[in-house]
């Protein structure tokens, strides 16, 4: 047998939850050099011991199976959350010189502001030349056509990218309003990372849904006319994960209290007419969606494009209009310290009259929720 199969193997053993004779498995495809199986073992390990996970993915770095040095820091940055230092930063770089996409956009990202940025662009162009085209970043895109190469001071680099780093979570609202919590805040996330979220989850679009408010069951109904990706756990990456981890600090409720993210696009007068956040509604249905985490207490709304017209969040009893401009948040209560529906964040999400308007939504819980729990089981 070779890796595949005996990854293949313990992929069956998952699914009848047989567990021990999946990890053996796992440990034999991993030693034929199965990245995949490498990196769910580690998850394994890194379950009981964080520090076994590390060690192990090392050792296998160093025995030539890329993504794991990858995989180390982004266990230690999401879910066990030691302070990340240079030298974890170091790490991500060894994977970036060596050709893994998603390590060089990583730092890329956190490099924005520093004079050798083109370092990771030019290293995107050599091994991803398409998909720096598609994040249509054209400053960058540019300087990389005159960049001679090489004379990087790679040091003074990454302790840049390590500044930007604890950077991330420090923002101030520029504007509040205390009767519904709302809270705007500018340029929390990067154009890249806005971007590259668009570009690699626009494939899995699907109509939008609303809860009937009879049976309480998904339906499609005129009153949200968007398409939408549930980003679910298959699909979380570092930026992803990083978003929770900001949107986490900015409503100071924890990532375990959230639903999954999702993705929505607006064209055409598509639209989500007004409506509350909040879950109203009797019967066994609405009891299932309750029983995940209980009602809905925030929405956080991040902002992913801004080449439209028409397309704003109103609140029409407050007489507010927001218009987010790439890699703004947007936070707002949907449910009083007493139990009820908020009247005042009855909002909307206006018809886009041109253009493409891309948003994440988040919902927040009064506990923790399934897939919070799923996801970050360590916290
Ligand atoms: O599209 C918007 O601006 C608002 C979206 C919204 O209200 C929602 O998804 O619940
Ligand atoms: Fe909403």
């Amino acid at each position: 047998m070779n890796g595949e199969a005996f990854f293949q193997q313990a992929l069956q053993h998952f699914s009848r939850q047989n567990i021990p004779a999946a990890n053996q498995a796992l440990t034999q495809a991993a030693q034929f050099g199965h990245s995949m199986a490498t990196l769910y073992l580690a998850e394994q390990y890194f379950r009981q011991r964080p520090d076994d996970a590390y060690q192990f993915l090392q050792q296998r770095w160093n025995a030539g199976v890329k993504g794991t040095l990858h995989r180390l820091v982004t266990l230690k940055a999401f879910f066990d959350e030691p302070d990340l230092t240079v030298a974890d930063f170091k790490l991500l770089h060894s994977e970036a010189i060596a050709g893994h996409a998603e390590s060089i956009l990583i730092l890329l990202n956190l490099s924005d502001g520093h004079k050798d940025q083109v370092f990771y662009a030019a290293l995107l162009q050599r091994f991803a030349p398409r998909l720096l085209h598609d994040l249509a970043l054209h400053d960058l895109t540019n300087q990389v056509k005159e960049y001679a190469e090489q004379n990087a001071d790679i040091d003074d680099l990454l302790e840049y990218v390590c500044r930007s780093w604890f950077a991330r979570t420090h923002h101030e609202p520029v504007l509040t309003v205390e009767k519904i919590g709302i809270k705007l805040y500018r340029k929390v996330i990067s154009q890249l990372c806005c971007n590259y979220i668009t570009l690699r989850l626009q494939p899995h679009l699907q109509p939008s849904m609303v809860h009937d408010p009879v049976t309480g069951k998904g339906i499609k109904n005129d009153i949200r006319t968007s398409d939408i990706v549930p980003i679910t756990p298959d699909h979380l990456d570092w930026f992803c994960l990083e978003i929770d981890m900001i949107l986490e600090s900015l409503t100071g409720i924890s990532r375990k209290r959230g639903e999954s993210m999702n993705l929505l696009r607006y064209k055409n007068h598509q639209e989500y007419k007004p409506h509350y956040d909040a879950i109203v509604g009797q019967g066994p249905e609405f009891d299932k969606i309750l029983s995940d985490g209980g009602q809905r207490v925030k929405t956080a709304i991040t902002y992913l494009s801004d080449n439209y017209t028409g397309g704003e969040t109103e609140f029409p009893k407050l007489g507010i209009r927001v218009k987010g401009n790439v890699g703004d948040v947007l936070i707002f209560d949907n449910w009083t310290r007493d139990g009820a529906t908020l009247r005042d964040s009855y909002h909307s999400g206006r018809p886009v009259t041109q253009g493409t308007k891309w948003i994440l939504t988040k919902w927040l819980r009064e506990s923790s929720t399934h897939y919070g729990g799923m996801v970050y089981p360590m916290k």
